[in-house]
């Protein structure tokens, strides 16, 4: 990661409402601030509507937001440049198209749009995926579909990687191969990966960064490291208060979730460390 770069897609206070007929108006960004620079790979986590697919197709001027900017490799994101669309790969969450055609012609008419693409690329990650070239796409399983979008996505090498759940559909063995490639592919060519994922052991495992969602804002964004370090659950006792300097996440009875505890000065207290699938539980206890 380097951050002496200029980040490759950055949030400024974004928010993003949604209007509602029956009900008050959704607001699915609240005032979101975050910066990506070159070799980061950030999993976003949240639960079922907290605003991570908004916050991709705003990323990607799919939506424009109410409020706040957003740059996308240096340019305004409702002004980007065919050049820096180039740069970016995208796998929605229900990708597709391509119906009617085989995985080979369909790869080589996507590979028709990008200059940069990477044959070799291809022909390993088709390899990895165990995906038929003759095939048609209409009679790929749910999983060899989304191997194929990721594929296209990633083949040309992108500067910026949005994945919306890249891996929900691939079996253990894919998806643990998947996971590698892609952080190896963000540190071999300077991008930044921004994915979701309910999986929270993929995440610990391949995430540089974790970007934390709770209702539309972003309540964590952290180094993966300072979040083994930082991230702890307190137990008080019944006089105790918290510490002034710690900044709480959730605050439930005695148990306090902080995100940036210091064991050299906070001795006196008992912190458990927390694994993701604990934290998001104690976050939204
Ligand atoms: N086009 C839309 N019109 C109205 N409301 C929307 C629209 N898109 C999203 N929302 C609302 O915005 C909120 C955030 O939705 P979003 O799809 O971003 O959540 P998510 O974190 O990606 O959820 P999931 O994990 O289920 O994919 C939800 O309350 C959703 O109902």
């Amino acid at each position: 990661m380097d951050v002496n770069q200029a980040p490759i897609l950055e949030f400024s206070k974004v928010t993003k409402r949604f209007s509602a007929k029956a009900t008050a108006d959704k607001t699915a960004l609240n005032e979101l601030s975050m910066s990506l620079y070159p070799g980061m790979v950030v999993g976003l986590l949240g639960q079922n509507g907290a605003g991570k697919s908004t916050l991709m197709r705003c990323a990607l001027g799919i939506i424009e937001p109410n409020s706040g900017s957003i740059t996308t490799l240096g340019e305004p994101v409702h002004q980007l440049s065919s050049a820096a669309k180039a740069q970016i790969g995208y796998v929605p969450q229900q990708p597709f198209g391509y119906e009617g055609f085989s995985v080979s012609r369909s790869l080589e008419l996507h590979r028709s749009f990008y200059p940069e693409w990477d044959r070799a690329l291809e022909d390993t990650w088709l390899e990895r995926f165990d995906l038929d070239p003759a095939q048609q796409v209409q009679r790929l399983s749910v999983g060899q579909r989304q191997s194929l979008a990721l594929i296209m996505a990633m083949a040309y090498r992108p500067k910026l990687l949005i994945l919306d759940e890249p891996v929900a559909s691939l079996d253990p063995i894919a998806r643990r191969k998947f996971m590698s490639d892609l952080f190896e592919l963000a540190l071999d060519s300077g991008s930044a990966v921004l994915f979701s994922s309910h999986i929270t052991s993929d995440l610990e495992r391949v995430a540089s960064h974790l970007a934390l969602m709770k209702s539309g804002k972003l309540v964590l964004f952290k180094e993966m490291d300072s979040v083994r370090e930082q991230v702890k659950l307190l137990s008080l006792g019944a006089d105790d208060e918290v510490p002034g300097d710690l900044h709480v996440l959730n605050h439930q009875g005695n148990k306090v979730l902080v995100d940036n505890f210091n064991a050299a000065k906070h001795q006196s207290i008992h912190a458990e460390s927390l694994n993701l699938e604990q934290l998001f539980m104690e976050l939204h206890r």
